[in-house]
């Protein structure tokens, strides 16, 4: 309140000043005095605002503020915080054309008060029969409406111009956060429908920078015209002698009341903006779930309850629609009636006052009146110019108030794209980054080291260790799950490792863990980097782009290139996972498909497998990724991954067959224990027991069914049996 007060005191100073200032001022003097002004107007608000921001405690990050997005403390603090991300110094090419934007604005208001004076000339002339006068202001208007019509243009040009800017530094930064240490990883293991970020980065960005620039020309302009127009008003009123006391204050107290009264009516607008941005994103991700999950759904028939969902959400945001629809129906029936009719009876009582109540002009302002003709042709004049600028000041103070409605959606969308930016920081805050070791440090003296006080979940990476150490560590689900208490192993170069144990007992957990997808919670890993450790998952992704993308992905050409490799060594790595014949089915490398529907699961997986002969990593975690590859062919990517590539595999199957490429096995019970042992020894013997386990397994099925067929003959023959008691 205080803040607020000594604010309006300050814009109350500045127009006295800027009346006295005007009345002496040459009209070049009074376009810089309006610059000026309007600068320090800009300068009052923005400290006015930091002032509001500043009095908000600082809000814990990520978490969803409970409060409903309204024109309030914590607005000014979200915007301050957009704000410094738009505008990143004075100096920067969005405050430039910020700068110019208000100065196109500017010049506006100075040609429609000069318009409005060459109206009022205009009638004069009509009304005095002056034909030679009335031509000359008539070519003077026409040449005015160049500059008026090319400043509106450029206003329009502007605005789209900084919109698009200000869009590009948000999505910059806001990518900038997301592609950081995995960030859009830990946002899609959170995804739920209040962490909607597709529809953050498009939608909400987008139509934020809209709201913020057509705000910014809707207040401005009209803020400006208010003061300027004003002054001009009471600069003619004064110099004719007239009382401008009684329209000015009546002026005040209309605007004040009809402000107060909207404002006091207005519905939530930024709420329910914001409530319609949610549902609108919620629907787009269920349309994309459809498309990622086509085939599945088509194979089920899921039609018609995929259908059924998303009638129902669109059911919901119609609904949602409705009720913003509603509101602004009889919102904008009492807005236009109070700021049409009751601002336009005001004003017409204001414009009519002086020349009714008034008895004569002054003399010393008079301009020398030969006839009555001569005065009633100066009184239109007057009138008429008095009119234009009282109507074009009544139409500034509208765009104002239509503007709050604006300002509270504005409040709604600076919600949602604040806290996404809150949430890309805390995610990227919270990444552990691992501990490097130095080229003089000997791994083991770090494990040795850390043994003797092991401090919580600790990750070293180095270029020169050639092994794993999985020391003492806890596998643990993002969610807080303990899967695995206390796991310790260790892999050197050469041990290929396979993994097994029943679903859901922690197999690919153990990979995301080694590759940081999930945070360390205790314990220590000591691993080579990401670089010579290479992941290929079950159902391989696959990217945009060409067929030689696919083999080198993440890798680009260019890096390609840096790497020696060239489109012969793609072909001798195709033949290695037999696809020669795919490259010539698809016409060669440079062919572009949509390879998710192009090629067979087996084909998608040795395409998946053919990137550990690119990347020739260090370590290689196969995780189930042959499922769907026919044993021989198998055979040969496993056999010369290890010989001829030197790869270290660390396998995840439940195939048998191979188990003969790996010499070490790691079998989780799917209870927390585990069991690492040597696999070479005992390869036969473990054959064998699957082989009687396979046996059993089949004899103990025909029991099964045996004794159905015994009760079935007891049943007939009425009869006991002893082998069902
Ligand atoms: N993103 C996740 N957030 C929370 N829990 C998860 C997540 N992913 C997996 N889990 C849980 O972690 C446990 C281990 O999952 P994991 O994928 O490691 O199993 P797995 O041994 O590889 O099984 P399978 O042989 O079926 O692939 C499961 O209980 C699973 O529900």
């Amino acid at each position: 309140m205080v803040v607020a007060s000594k604010l309006f005191r300050k814009i109350k100073n500045t127009i006295i000043i800027l009346k006295l200032l005007i009345e002496n001022q040459s009209r070049f003097r009074k376009f810089l005095l309006a610059s000026g002004i309007s600068c320090s107007a800009a300068y009052f608000l923005y400290t006015f605002c930091l002032k509001l921001a500043k009095s908000v405690p600082k809000s814990q990050p990520a978490k969803k503020s409970k409060t409903n997005p309204t024109l309030n403390k914590q607005f000014f603090h979200e915007l301050k915080y957009l704000c410094r991300i738009m505008f990143p110094h004075v100096f920067s090419k969005q405050s430039f054309l910020l700068f110019i934007h208000t100065l196109t604005l500017i010049c506006r208001t100075f040609l429609s008060i000069y318009v409005a004076k060459l109206e009022g000339l205009l009638v004069r002339n009509i009304v005095q029969k002056n034909f030679l006068m009335f031509a000359k202001k008539l070519i003077q208007w026409l040449l005015i409406a160049v500059p008026a019509t090319t400043c509106n243009s450029l206003i329009r040009y502007l605005e789209s111009k900084l919109d698009l800017e200000l869009k590009s530094q948000l999505v910059k930064r806001s990518h900038q956060f997301y592609f950081d240490k995995r960030v859009y990883y830990k946002i899609a293991l959170k995804q739920s429908d209040e962490c909607q970020v597709d529809q953050n980065l498009t939608e909400d960005i987008d139509k934020l920078t809209n709201l913020f620039v057509h705000l910014y020309s809707s207040l401005t302009k009209p803020l400006l015209d208010i003061i300027m127009i004003t002054a001009t008003l009471i600069g003619l009123a004064k110099s004719k002698n007239v009382n401008y006391m009684v329209p000015s204050l009546m002026a005040l107290v209309v605007i004040g009341l009809t402000g107060m009264l909207i404002r006091k009516i207005s519905p939530k607008f930024g709420k329910m903006a914001a409530d319609v941005a949610k549902q609108k994103g919620y629907l787009r991700f269920l349309y994309g779930r459809i498309q990622t999950n086509s085939e599945e759904i088509a194979f089920y028939s899921g039609e018609k309850t995929e259908s059924n969902l998303i009638n129902k959400n669109y059911l919901l945001l119609k609904k949602k629609l409705e009720l913003v629809h509603n509101n602004k129906f009889w919102y904008i029936i009492i807005e236009q009636f109070l700021l049409k009719y009751v601002w336009s009876a005001a004003g017409l009582s204001m414009i009519s006052m002086p020349l009714l109540l008034s008895e004569k002009y002054s003399p010393k302002n008079q301009v020398q009146v030969e006839d009555e003709a001569a005065e009633i042709s100066q009184r239109t004049e007057e009138f008429t110019m008095a009119k234009n600028l009282l109507s074009s000041g009544a139409d500034a103070v509208e765009r104002v108030m239509t503007s709050y409605k604006e300002l509270t959606e504005l409040t709604g969308f600076t919600r949602r794209v604040y806290e996404m930016f809150k949430l890309f920081e805390t995610e990227s805050r919270n990444s552990e980054k691992p501990i490097q070791i130095s080229s003089n440090q000997k791994p083991k003296d770090i494990v040795s080291k850390d043994n003797d006080q092991i401090k919580p979940g600790l990750v070293y990476e180095s270029d020169t260790v050639s092994s794993i150490i999985v020391d003492n560590i806890n596998v643990m689900t993002p969610n807080g799950d303990v899967i695995v208490p206390s796991l310790s192993v260790k892999i050197d170069h050469g041990m290929n490792l396979l993994i097994t144990g029943p679903n859901g007992c922690g197999k690919s957990s153990l990979f995301r863990i080694l590759s940081g997808l999930w945070p360390l919670k205790a314990g220590v890993i000591q691993r080579p980097k990401l670089k010579d450790m290479f992941y290929v998952p079950q159902r391989p992704y696959l990217a945009i782009g060409t067929l030689r993308d696919q083999i080198i992905y993440p890798d680009r050409v260019e890096d390609m290139f840096l790497k020696r490799m060239n489109d012969a060594d793609l072909m001798n790595i195709m033949e290695i996972v037999n696809l020669t014949s795919v490259v010539t089915r698809e016409g060669g490398l440079d062919a572009v498909s949509d390879w998710k529907d192009v090629l067979s699961g087996g084909e998608k997986q040795r395409l998946g497998l053919s990137r550990i002969f690119y990347h020739k990593p260090k370590f290689a975690f196969l995780d189930e990724c042959t499922s769907a590859i026919s044993i021989d062919v198998e055979g040969k990517i496993y056999h010369t991954a290890i010989n001829d590539y030197k790869i270290t595999l660390l396998t995840i199957a439940h195939r048998y067959t191979l188990w003969q490429y790996h010499n070490y096995i790691l079998q989780f019970d799917g209870i927390g224990n585990w069991k690492f042992e040597e696999l070479n020894n005992n390869l036969d013997n473990r054959l064998n027991l699957k082989q009687e386990k396979d046996k059993l397994e089949k004899m103990l099925l025909t029991v099964a069914s045996s004794k159905d067929r015994l009760q079935e003959l007891c049943n007939i023959l009425g009869e006991s049996s002893i082998a069902l008691e």
